[in-house]
């Protein structure tokens, strides 16, 4: 598998995801975000966590207007794999490619803990390694997680089963406890908890790993 990571200025976790992905198997590119062309030949992009741009305006809005967004939303539209996390998941928001917004949490707080998570569905490239229903436990560290869309567009993601892990305990006010979406076409997903962060035994818990493994497992030679 062939991945590349985005640093934005700001980012704070596009190494542990660019690790976290070459742990599992992949060949990793990073990639600066005032690069026009992503690297030929990827299977997949990762936007990291972070504070792109300082957070100033709305999280991620700034980041999404870089040089690189037009080459990842090209990405994504001609069937690429994009994987949004924390501060990714709203770059992914402010680019267009999942619905909705990430508000601030509902107690404006910052919130940094572990959550527990349902995966929700196994239908998809990131979750095909965990067991459907599965309660997972991964960190968030965040003050805009909490997830809103509008009633229309929340029955969509639940009829479509794009609904990919669920807080067990709502930590952010996130409409239906929604923690992480994927797009129509299931190959793009967003998600507020850092699976990188829960990668190896020495972080405490290794629920992201299997994220990383579903996703070298989804793109092994035939
Ligand atoms: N860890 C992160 O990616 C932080 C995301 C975002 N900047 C927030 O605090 O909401």
């Amino acid at each position: 598998m062939k991945a590349a990571v985005i640093t934005f200025p700001g980012s704070n976790c596009d190494r542990d995801l660019a690790v976290a992905f070459e742990q599992a198997g992949a060949q990793v590119s990073r990639v600066w975000h005032k690069e026009t062309r992503l690297p030929d030949g990827l299977d997949i992009v990762g936007i990291p966590g972070g504070f792109s741009f300082g957070d100033y305006l709305r999280c991620g809005a700034i980041a999404a207007r870089s040089p690189i967004a037009q080459a990842v939303t090209g990405f994504a539209e001609r069937g690429g794999h994009v994987l949004g996390i924390c501060n990714g998941f709203q770059v992914l928001l402010e680019m267009g490619l999942l619905p909705g917004a990430l508000l601030r949490n509902a107690q404006l707080k910052y919130i940094c803990k572990p959550v527990g998570l349902r995966v929700e569905t196994t239908q998809t490239p990131f979750t095909s390694a965990y067991e459907q229903g599965s309660v997972i436990t991964l960190p968030v560290a965040h003050h805009d997680g909490n997830y809103t869309a509008s009633a229309e567009t929340v029955a969509q993601l639940e009829a479509e089963g794009r609904v990919a892990f669920r807080y067990t305990e709502n930590p952010n006010g996130s409409v239906n406890d929604i923690a992480g979406i994927v797009s129509e076409n299931r190959r793009v997903l967003g998600m507020m908890p850092h699976p990188e962060r829960a990668f190896a035994s020495i972080h405490g818990s290794t629920d992201g790993r299997g994220l990383f493994d579903g996703l070298i497992g989804a793109f092994a030679p035939a």
